[in-house]
C-alpha cells in the first residue's frame, strides 16, 4: 500500500488547517473526524456538539477560505434511531436516540444549507456497522476504550477479556439478540473513492446509506468468531444496552445506483477473518 502525507491536527485549530490547505491545495475533503461513542455522547453532550458540530464548522470555514467546495462526510445509521421498518432507505424519518446521532444529523443539515447558499458540493455517507480490517493486513481498528461488538468478541476469543456480554436476548428477532448490518471497512473506503470521483465530475449532491442489506445477530457474530478462530468464546447474558434498536439493516440501493458501489466483502465470516489476520499479525490467508 502506498500512503500519502500525514499531518496531525485538530479541526478547531484553524491556523493549522489553514497552513495545511495552503500547503496541499486540496480539491476536496473527506471528513471522518468525530467522537463516535454513543454512550459517552449521552454523558457529555456539550463535548460532542463542540467536537462534531462546531469543529466541523471550523473545517468548513477554512475550506471556504481556500475555495474548496467539495466534501464527503461520514454520517451514520444512528440518524434513523429506532427504525419504523427495515431495510432502511435514506427517506426513513430521522429520530436519533443520542447526541452522537443528533450531532451527525446537524452536520448533514449544515452541509445542505451551505450547498443551497454557496453551492457546496457534498456527499453524505451513512455507514451502518463498520467491520473487518485492511484485507492487505496492514491496518485495523483500535479504539480506546473499545465498545464495538466484533473486536470485543475477538478479545474474548483470545483471552484478553473473560467473556463477551450479550446485551439483551429478549429482542423481537429470531434468536432474541440485536441484528446489525456489518459493512467491511475496505468497502467503506471504496465507496469514498467512488463518491469523490463522482463529486469531482460535478454530479449532484447525494446522501446514501452504506450497508450490505444483510443483517447478523449478536449470537451469529459470536458463533462466526468462534468458527473463524476455532476457539470457544465464553458468553455472559447481560441487560439490554439503553438506546439499542433491535434491527438495523440498510437499504443500500441508492449507493449501488448512484455510486456504482457493490461491497466486495459482504460476508460476515470474511470480515471477521480479516480482523483476525490483522490482530494476529498474519498476512491474509484466504480472500
Ligand atoms: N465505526 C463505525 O461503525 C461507524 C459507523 C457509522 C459512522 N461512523 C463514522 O465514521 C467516522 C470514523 O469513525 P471511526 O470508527 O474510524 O472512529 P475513530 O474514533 O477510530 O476515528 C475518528 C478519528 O477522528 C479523530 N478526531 C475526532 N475529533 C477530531 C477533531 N475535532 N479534530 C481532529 N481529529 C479528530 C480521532 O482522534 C480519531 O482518530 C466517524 O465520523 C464516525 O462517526 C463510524
Ligand atoms: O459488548 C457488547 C457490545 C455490543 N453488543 C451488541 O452488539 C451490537 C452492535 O454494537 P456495536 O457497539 O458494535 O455497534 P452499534 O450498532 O451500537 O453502533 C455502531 O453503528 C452505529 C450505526 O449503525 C453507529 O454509527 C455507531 O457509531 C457505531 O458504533 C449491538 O446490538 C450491541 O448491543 C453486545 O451485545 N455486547
Amino acid at each position: 500500500m502506498q500512503w500519502g502525507p500525514f499531518e496531525k491536527g485538530e479541526l478547531k485549530d484553524e491556523a493549522h488547517l489553514d497552513a495545511i490547505f495552503a500547503k496541499y491545495r486540496p480539491q476536496a475533503v473527506l471528513h471522518f473526524a468525530a467522537f463516535i461513542e454513543a454512550g459517552e455522547s449521552v454523558r457529555d453532550p456539550q463535548r460532542f456538539y463542540q467536537n462534531n458540530v462546531a469543529d466541523s464548522l471550523a473545517l468548513l470555514r477554512v475550506m471556504q477560505l481556500h475555495g474548496v467546495d467539495k466534501i464527503v462526510f461520514s454520517s451514520t445509521a444512528a440518524v434513523y434511531g429506532n427504525p419504523l421498518y427495515t431495510p432502511i432507505p435514506e427517506t426513513h424519518p430521522f429520530a436519533p436516540l443520542n447526541p452522537y446521532g443528533h450531532s451527525k444529523l446537524m452536520v448533514e443539515r449544515i452541509l445542505a444549507d451551505i450547498a443551497l447558499a454557496k453551492g457546496l458540493g457534498y456527499t453524505i455517507l451513512r455507514y451502518f456497522n463498520a467491520a473487518g480490517a485492511d484485507p492487505e493486513g496492514e491496518l485495523r481498528e483500535n479504539h480506546q476504550p473499545e465498545t464495538h461488538l466484533i473486536p470485543l468478541v475477538l478479545q474474548a476469543a483470545y483471552g484478553k477479556r473473560p467473556n463477551i456480554a450479550i446485551f439483551g436476548t429478549d429482542y423481537d428477532t429470531p434468536d432474541g439478540t440485536c441484528i446489525r448490518d456489518y459493512v467491511h471497512v475496505a468497502d467503506l473506503a471504496s465507496a469514498h473513492v467512488l463518491a469523490l470521483k463522482r463529486l469531482l465530475s460535478g454530479s449532484r449532491n447525494l446522501t446514501a446509506n452504506l450497508g450490505t442489506g444483510c443483517g447478523f445477530s449478536v449470537r451469529e457474530v459470536v458463533d462466526t468468531v468462534a468458527r473463524v478462530t476455532n476457539r470457544p468464546i465464553p458468553v455472559r447474558i447481560a441487560e439490554r444496552r439503553p438506546g439499542d434498536p433491535a434491527i438495523l439493516i440498510a437499504d443500500p440501493s441508492l449507493a449501488r445506483s448512484e455510486l456504482g458501489w457493490a461491497p466486495a466483502y459482504p460476508e460476515l465470516e470474511q470480515q471477521v477473518r480479516h480482523a483476525v489476520n490483522v490482530l494476529n499479525g498474519t498476512r491474509p490467508l484466504q480472500g
